[in-house]
């Protein structure tokens, strides 16, 4: 499995828990992170199956690098226990906390993960967490919840929850998202962490999916949930950084560069002015443009 840390995660992919085929194949889309559903997307009846399912998939496919997350049942339910204890079991990266309100439900999952690592003789800290924030209460207390554990690698809106409990629906427009998405977006940066968009439903809709990862992508969120592989070359087509950017992001970088080798933490760029923040903005568009496969070993642009 994948190392955690600081990673791309422009898309984690939800997987059916109880779908063998769509399991088999999930490492071969190219999602950054893949995300076996225990939650909502499997029926009551079978839940053990499912839990059973995935852990097998995890101890014996290899999914590359991607990294392997687990949308556990939630806390209130009698499966949360088992899903926890084997997923961990099975050495998962990052356990995906659904419909979570606060804190405290943070620290309920952290305490059942810590003894499940004890139990199986992993390390204590080694599975991370993220938070799904799913209502109205989830969102007043994103705050808490993001810093809620040191495990916690980001939180993600969960739209199709969230705006049933607001007593809205989706619009395309998805002005009834606005507060959530900042709200979370702050959290998420204020913690330390990442933040996910939710999944966009209507796979066969690309101009609207397009519309609305442009948008999320604009407003700072590392990445999107989604629901189907076709899903993922759009959100990196519009993750990908231009020519444009890219090549200003390398100048901005060897002027630094300058900078620092003459003492200094600024340096003016063709009247511009660079410095720390704008370098960070930089290494973060080389980031991009090396995981887009748009740059060489040696960092120069090779183009699309
Ligand atoms: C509100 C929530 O909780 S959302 C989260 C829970 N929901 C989910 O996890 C749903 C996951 N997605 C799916 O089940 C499906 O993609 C649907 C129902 C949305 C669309 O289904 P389809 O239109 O039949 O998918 P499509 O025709 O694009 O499938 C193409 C291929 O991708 C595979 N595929 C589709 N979705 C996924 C997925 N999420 N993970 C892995 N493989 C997938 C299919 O098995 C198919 O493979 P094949 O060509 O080898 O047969
Ligand atoms: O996390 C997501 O985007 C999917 C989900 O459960 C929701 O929207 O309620
Ligand atoms: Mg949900």
């Amino acid at each position: 499995m994948a190392e955690n840390g600081e990673r791309l995660r422009r898309t984690m992919m939800f997987v059916p828990g109880n779908n063998p085929g769509m399991i088999k194949d999930a490492g071969i889309y190219g999602a950054d992170s893949i995300m076996f559903d225990l939650e909502d997307s499997v029926s009551l009846a079978e839940k053990d199956s499912a839990r059973n399912l995935v852990y097998e998939a995890l101890k014996s496919i290899d999914y590359g690098d991607a990294e392997l997350v687990v949308r556990t049942n939630g806390l209130d339910t009698d499966f949360f226990e088992a899903d926890v204890k084997m997923m961990v079991k099975a050495g998962i990266d990052v356990i995906r906390i659904p419909k979570t309100e606060s804190a405290a439900m943070v620290e309920e999952m952290e305490s059942l993960v810590a003894d499940a690592e004890k139990e199986f003789g992993i390390p204590v800290g080694t599975t991370h967490l993220m938070a799904a924030i799913e209502s109205a209460e989830g969102v007043m207390n994103v705050l808490e919840i993001a810093k809620a554990s040191d495990r916690m690698i980001g939180i993600a809106l969960s739209a199709e929850d969230y705006t049933t409990d607001l007593k809205t629906h989706r619009y395309p427009n998805g002005l009834e998202l606005r507060f959530a998405r900042n709200m979370i977006l702050n959290a998420a940066r204020a913690a330390g962490i990442a933040a996910f968009d939710t999944v966009y439903t209507d796979v066969d809709n690309v101009k609207g999916f397009l519309a609305e990862t442009e948008y999320i992508h604009e407003l700072g969120y590392d990445g999107k949930s989604v629901i189907n592989p076709r899903q993922i070359p759009l959100v990196n087509q519009v993750y990908a950084p231009s020519e444009d950017e890219i090549k200003n992001a390398e100048n901005v970088l060897a002027a630094i560069e300058k900078a620092r080798k003459a003492g200094s933490g600024v340096i003016s760029m063709n009247g511009q002015m660079v410095d720390r923040p704008v370098a960070l903005r930089a290494e973060r568009v080389m980031k991009l443009a090396k995981a887009s496969g748009l740059i060489d070993k040696e960092g120069h642009y090779i183009g699309k």
